[in-house]
């Protein structure tokens, strides 16, 4: 249009278009026909750089694929350099449990944090320590649905979906979960409990969680057991002929208020036919379930447990022993659920803790580390900070325990909040700052507060990063390097989960002095 607009100006004064007759356009036909004359040498200017441009894009896409090969070749050398570890499962082919079928022990995420520390940290050293691939799961969460058939599936969903589907030869579980899992069919069948139905948020029965617990509890002790990163050699040899056991959690659907009379008397039946029928046979003795809890979960969210909890048989709390020192957990605490691989960080973290240092434990749950360093390395004084007041109470329990023991306690200090709330208040006086956060990393306010002048005049001297999710590691770490201020004494990696392209890294910074 404003073309046409322009060349009719013209040919009416009687000049053909471009013939110098711009003195008889109006001013908005002249401002158009700037315009149009701009865009024309923009237009020239971008296909006069287009061949520069496209060559840069390609530069940047070879880069990002000889990056890429690179780090296939890494992967490749790593795979070579640690032990084959098959998964060998017969469920891997419809179960999302499970990333890898074949190297375990060199996960393509070992080449990316291999290199990482290579390049980015000056640190060559970085190894992986495997663990075994099978039976190492001692919590497992897993669905109840209502099949297409109508009987209950009882399992992980398959990928990228909310089926459900049976595993009920998972080679990465505990037997004992195997075993609960296989009771609780029956029991489902007996009692007529009804399965969740993903469609319509209807059924009784969500999900089970299953924590493996080794009996016996030491002796004295009123609890009822002690669960065992490795059975008999972890819980100090007590518990060698003592089969496992099982916490077992039944997330119902629904609030615990309005279960409902019907309802309540299934949980009740199902309950107690589980606790009449779980005797482990003739050939092992003694009784499968540890304790048997309701968790109340109404809500139609992906979160598996909800708030409210019932105890409906058995002990209240269960014991672990890990890193040498028991500790207590509730069916809704946060715990490892490799304690085998646990057992192991958990030394490695102890092996860099001076002998009577100063420890804030700041990601602290139960107190798992900070208590297993009270333990082992006799330091003066440990500070735990958790921002979920629910770690305390199991805390204070193994707390109890360690002053009761023969080798006695420091002090020990609970604090609850959250680990950038205050970092001037949690470190000070800490010599050795423990950092063990969920995998979206440290906080931007603790992170700060680590890269400048306050922890140093804190006393902080070295910081222990255990840590699942390696992007928030890269980056947390990137940031107390860069600050001028630390350097990275140690790496080291776990297979807290072998099967999954996952690795548990520990990291120790110390300070230039
Ligand atoms: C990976 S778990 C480790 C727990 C414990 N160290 C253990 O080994 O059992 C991370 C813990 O950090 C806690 N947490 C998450 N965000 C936090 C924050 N901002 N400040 C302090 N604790 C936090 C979680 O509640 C959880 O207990």
């Amino acid at each position: 249009m404003v073309l046409r607009g322009i060349t009719v100006a013209l040919a009416a004064a009687g000049q053909p278009p471009g013939a110098g007759g711009t003195a008889e356009l109006t001013p908005r036909q002249r401002r158009m026909a700037r315009r149009q004359k701009q865009h024309a040498k923009q237009r020239e200017l971008r296909q006069q750089e287009q061949p520069a441009r496209l060559e840069r894009e390609q530069a940047v896409e070879q880069q990002r694929a000889a990056a890429a090969e690179e780090l296939q070749q890494l992967h490749v050398q790593l795979l070579q350099q640690q032990p084959d570890l098959p998964l060998n499962c017969p469920h891997f082919a419809s179960c999302s449990g499970c990333d890898l079928q074949s190297g375990l022990a060199a996960p393509p995420l070992l080449a990316s944090a291999t290199r990482f520390f290579a390049e980015r940290c000056a640190y060559p050293g970085f190894r992986l320590a495997a663990g075994p691939a099978q039976q190492w799961r001692r919590r497992a969460r897993l669905a109840v649905r209502r099949g297409d058939d109508g009987e209950a599936v009882v399992g992980l969903f398959s990928e990228g979906s909310h089926d459900a589907v049976d595993i009920p030869d998972c080679v990465a579980h505990h037997p004992a979960i195997n075993a609960a899992v296989s009771l609780l069919r029956e029991a489902l069948t007996a009692c007529g409990v009804e399965p969740y139905h993903e469609a319509s948020g209807k059924g009784e029965l969500r999900y089970l969680q299953l924590t493996v617990v080794q009996p016996p509890a030491p002796a004295g002790s009123q609890d009822g057991g002690q669960l065992g990163a490795g059975g008999a050699a972890a819980a100090g040899g007590t518990a060698a002929a003592a089969p496992a056991q099982v916490q077992l959690v039944l997330v119902w659907n629904a609030a615990a208020g309005e279960v409902g009379d019907a309802a309540d008397e299934r949980l009740s039946a199902l309950s107690d036919w589980l606790w009449q029928r779980q005797q482990h046979g003739e050939q092992q003795p003694g009784s499968l379930l540890h304790s048997i809890w309701a968790n109340f979960q109404p809500a139609a969210t992906n979160t598996i447990l909800g708030e409210e909890w019932r105890l409906l048989r058995g002990a209240e709390v269960a014991w672990a022993r890990l890193g040498g020192v028991d500790i207590c957990y509730g069916p809704g605490s946060f715990m490892q659920a490799n304690f085998g691989a646990m057992d192991a960080a958990l030394a490695a973290i102890q092996a860099h803790v001076p002998a009577g240092a100063t420890v804030a434990d700041l990601h602290a749950g139960v107190g798992t580390i900070g208590l297993s360093l009270a333990a082992t390395r006799a330091p003066r004084w440990v500070r735990f900070v958790e921002i979920n007041g629910q770690g305390e109470p199991p805390f204070q329990q193994s707390a109890e325990r360690l002053r009761a023991s023969a080798a006695g306690a420091p002090p020990l200090e609970y604090l609850v909040g959250a680990a950038g709330s205050q970092p001037g208040r949690w470190c000070k006086g800490a010599e050795v700052v423990v950092l063990d956060p969920p995998r979206k990393g440290c906080e931007p306010a603790l992170l700060r507060y680590l890269c400048s002048d306050g922890a140093a005049a804190a006393g902080v001297r070295r910081v222990l990063y255990l840590s699942c999710g390696l992007p928030a590691l890269q980056r947390d770490a990137a940031a107390l390097l860069d600050s001028g201020r630390w350097r990275l004494a140690h790496a080291e990696a776990f297979l807290f989960f072998p099967g999954a392209d996952h690795l548990e890294t520990l990291c120790v910074f110390d300070k230039i002095e």
